[in-house]
């Protein structure tokens, strides 16, 4: 797994090491400057064996003294480098003002604010160097920054200046200036995976300063394959997972979710259908078994068996049908997968969900179904973010499953899944792991089953819902254009085989 920083983290592990004496932070600046340098290379190698002109602009921290570093390295290696420095060359932190000093005996220094002023013909330069704010930026960038989008390559330091480190939303209304390529130090901040993060970074490179690892507490969700290889057994070994189906003609996104969960390789699934689904259903399923659940009360008879040991509920079931299962089914104390209607049914009166559900359920809502459920917490999130740092999404995501007592699974381009303990992992759908294809109906009721048939085999809520959200994207991402929510399950077992399940 890799961990990701916040900005304070990331502070205090550039500190110990340096009061630990092993590393300098003039070092570290020069690493940091160096590994820009080295990935804009890798990048566009082209343009580095042939250097035009460069455009730095530079900011009064630490991220500015990065970029000082990286004028004097493009000017050693023939570009012709602009610098620009948005306040004092006297005020800037040492580290800073010392590359300030060894850049001055190569170019000048010039005003950011009086250039601006005149306005920055931005349409001369190749490359673009954005060292303005890293992770120090707590407030609007009150600048005039000029539109970069039709000119240079642009090259973000750290993060792209404007974002917040911590959240990856835009910090006001200030300016945000959108990268090409974000070189980051040491590790992933969490404002590079998530909300606006990105899409505003471009590629993302993380570059290795030779900083000790460890200090970050929310990490990216890798694949375990220990959590999809199967042992000998029984069928009944590998858990039984009910999937409720809504009625006829509705029961299209129970029989997707049932098929992820049979794929992912729980033992046996049925799908629990009302009267006048039955016929409909049985068409439709082989190996899923198929049974009569008419209502909460027929649940709970059937829950009798305890060899029924998930249960998925949400997805096409109408809100009535919701409730009512739902009720019966938290009752009864499974591992239980609650998504779509089984959120909405909800919405008047969320504190009575909440009242019922415990640490063996999982919450999978989208944007409006967080909104709805915990609508304080989804305004805290949409409002403009004034200071960094910022109201994130792994903020609302722990907050939301502490209230509910159990996982949930904040979907998104950033899913968040966090456990009512605090313990929380992002999956981010974006750099190496994009996934445009998954937008697609009925891929949320494959998401549902995929967690559900983990949860019957045996897995926790946490890594079961983390462990999904990575098959279910892999999924997507092995199939590729044309993806619609069936070929999920049917390409899972080309996944699961390159895990080595
Ligand atoms: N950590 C590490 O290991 C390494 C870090 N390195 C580099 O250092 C960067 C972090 O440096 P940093 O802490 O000096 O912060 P940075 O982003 O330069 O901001 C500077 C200051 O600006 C201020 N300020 C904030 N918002 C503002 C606004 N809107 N408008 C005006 N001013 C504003 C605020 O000060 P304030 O005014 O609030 O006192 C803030 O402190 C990091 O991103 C990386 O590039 C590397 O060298 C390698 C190792
Ligand atoms: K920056």
């Amino acid at each position: 797994m890799y961990e990701t920083l916040t900005a304070a983290q990331m502070r205090a592990i550039e500190a110990e090491a340096i009061e630990a004496g092993s590393v300098t932070g003039l070092t570290l600046m020069e690493r940091a400057g160096q590994g820009v340098v080295d990935a804009i290379r890798a990048r566009w190698p082209d343009r580095a064996a042939a250097p035009g002109r460069a455009l730095v602009l530079a900011g009064p921290g630490n991220n500015g003294g990065d970029g000082f570093v990286i004028a004097r390295l493009l000017k050693t290696a023939g570009w012709q480098v602009d610098l620009f420095l948005f306040g004092s060359p006297e005020k800037l932190p040492p580290d800073a003002k010392a590359n300030a000093q060894r850049w001055s005996e190569l170019g000048e220094t010039h005003d950011l604010e009086q250039a601006l002023e005149r306005g920055l013909d931005v349409a001369r330069y190749e490359l673009a160097i954005d060292a303005l704010f890293g992770t120090g930026l707590t407030r609007p960038v009150a600048l005039p920054l000029p539109d970069l989008s039709d000119g240079p390559a642009v090259v973000a330091v750290d993060i792209p200046t404007g974002l917040c480190a911590d959240s990856g939303r835009r910090i006001g209304q200030g300016a945000l200036m959108r990268a090409d390529l974000t070189v980051t130090f040491h590790a992933r901040k969490l404002g590079h995976v998530l909300a606006e993060g990105p899409a505003a970074c471009g590629a993302l490179v993380v570059h290795d300063i030779g900083l000790p690892s460890g200090g970050g507490e929310t990490g990216l969700v890798t694949p375990d394959p220990r959590a999809f290889q199967k042992h000998q057994g029984h069928k009944y070994g590998h858990g039984h997972a009910l999937v409720l189906s809504g009625p006829a003609t509705r029961t299209g996104a129970a029989r997707l979710a049932a098929r992820a969960a049979l794929r992912v390789g729980a033992g046996l699934v049925t799908l629990g259908a009302p009267r006048d689904a039955m016929a409909e259903c049985a068409a439709q399923l082989t190996a899923i078994m198929l049974r009569d659940v008419e209502d909460g009360a027929a649940l709970t008879e059937m829950l009798g068996d305890d060899r029924l040991n998930a249960l998925a509920l949400g997805p096409g079931l109408g809100p009535d049908r919701a409730r009512d299962l739902a009720i019966a089914a938290l009752e009864a104390r499974r591992a239980t997968v609650l998504d779509a209607d089984a959120l909405t049914a909800f919405a008047d009166d969320p504190d009575a969900l909440f009242a019922q559900l415990h640490p063996a359920c999982v919450l999978t809502p989208h944007g409006g179904e967080f909104a709805r459920l915990f609508p304080d917490l989804a305004d805290r999130l949409s409002a403009p973010a004034e200071r960094g740092p910022a109201y994130s999404k792994l903020d609302a995501t722990r907050e939301a499953a502490a209230r509910a007592g159990c996982t949930v699974l904040y979907k998104g381009m950033d899913t968040v899944i966090a456990s009512q303990t605090g313990a929380a992992r992002i999956h981010c759908a974006a750099y190496d792991r994009a996934a445009p294809w998954l937008a697609t109906a009925g891929a949320g009721d494959v998401l549902t089953g995929l967690i559900a048939g983990l949860l019957a085999r045996g897995l926790f809520p946490l890594t079961a819902a983390s462990q999904a959200a990575w098959l279910h994207v892999e999924a997507a991402r092995r199939f590729g254009p044309g993806l619609i929510a069936e070929d999920l399950p049917e390409t899972l077992p080309a996944v699961l085989r390159a895990q080595g399940a």
